[in-house]
């Protein structure tokens, strides 16, 4: 089935508690159809800007909607969006299947759809056990299967791969990949780049309640430059042929090349005669880029945009 997507969008989003400056004229639109992963450090705004995007907070300034429409003007909220922000608000002595009954009865779906969405989730067989005895992956289920039964266009996700194991992140990457292909549009809130660097489309990253990039993951390696990684049993004659303005460190066995390609290294090495066992462009520095990014508080930039670099 292929529903039709809709387009997040936050407009000089501003939300203040006092003195706490949460959420801070942030701009960004997640496109109809992609997963974007919403990310930055620990008390950086994602949740208060999801709960703005939710309705459960009201913005001291600028707009959050959703296709164009306010939260609380969307006329049946649970078919166009459904949303997780914590997977612990759970009675305990209640089952799985009956929790989800209960979001049936009050938005008037049918009782079955919670069978069909512990189904969507893998939680069939557990449906029936009461919530206490569910593990914290098996809650995170549950809260993505209560998300689902309305059948939203729209999935917003806070922090979903808290606590699950690596099984879990991989199962979850899955689902959220399916969701994303039957059309919805998906914004999915992490701490942790890793988690969902291999999940999601384009990434739009916060600090202190401010964008700081948004952006493709390719994007953002290649905006912090790319590194790589050389091994073979005698580089001298590659860091010889190596130009001028490319960074070279070497590591005992490896070196590690800046400012140029796999392609443009490999054909050095080729024309220079060098024996090479491994030539990796290395992306796993992506978490580093993230920590620099989200360290600082640098200006505001879109990629191919006009802003400074960092
Ligand atoms: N209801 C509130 N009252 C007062 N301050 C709040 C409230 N909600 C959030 N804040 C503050 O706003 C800032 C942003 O918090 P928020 O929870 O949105 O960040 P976050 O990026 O989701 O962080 P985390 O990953 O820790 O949940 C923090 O300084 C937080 O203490």
């Amino acid at each position: 089935m292929i529903v039709t997507a809709e387009a997040i969008e936050v407009r000089g989003l501003r939300k203040t508690f006092g003195a706490v400056k949460a959420v801070d004229d942030l701009t960004f639109t997640v496109p109809a159809g992609t997963i974007t992963g919403f990310l930055g450090p620990n008390g950086a705004g994602k949740t208060t800007t999801l709960r703005c995007l939710l309705g459960l907070v009201g913005p001291t300034a600028g707009t959050a909607t959703i296709g164009g429409v306010r939260y609380a003007d969307l006329p049946r909220p649970a078919t166009t969006v459904g949303a997780m922000l914590e997977a612990s608000s759970f009675h305990p002595a209640r089952s799985g299947r009956n929790h989800l009954r209960v979001y049936c009865t009050v938005n008037g779906f049918p009782d079955r759809r919670a069978d069909e969405v512990l189904e969507l989730v893998g939680l069939s067989k557990a449906g029936g056990q009461k919530v206490r005895g569910y593990s914290m992956g098996m809650r995170q289920r549950l809260g993505l299967a209560a998300a689902l039964l309305g059948d939203p266009k729209v999935l917003i996700l806070d922090e979903p791969a808290n606590g699950l194991d690596p099984e879990g992140i991989a199962w979850l990457r899955g689902f959220l990949r399916g969701m994303a292909d039957e059309g919805r549009t998906i914004l999915v809130s992490s701490h942790v780049l890793s988690e969902v660097e291999q999940t999601v489309d384009t990434v739009v990253i916060i600090n202190k309640g401010t964008l700081v990039r948004q952006g493709t993951i390719a994007e953002l390696a290649d905006s912090a430059g790319q590194t790589v990684l050389v091994r073979g049993p005698d580089l001298d004659p590659l860091i010889a042929a190596l130009p001028r303005d490319a960074g070279a460190e070497r590591v005992e066995d490896t070196l590690r090349v800046t400012g140029l390609s796999t392609d443009e290294v490999g054909h050095l090495a080729f024309t220079a005669r060098v024996e090479l066992h491994e030539l990796t462009a290395r992306t796993s520095d992506l978490e580093q880029i993230f920590f620099a990014l989200t360290s600082e508080s640098g200006p505001v930039e879109h990629f191919g945009g006009e802003g400074e670099t960092r």
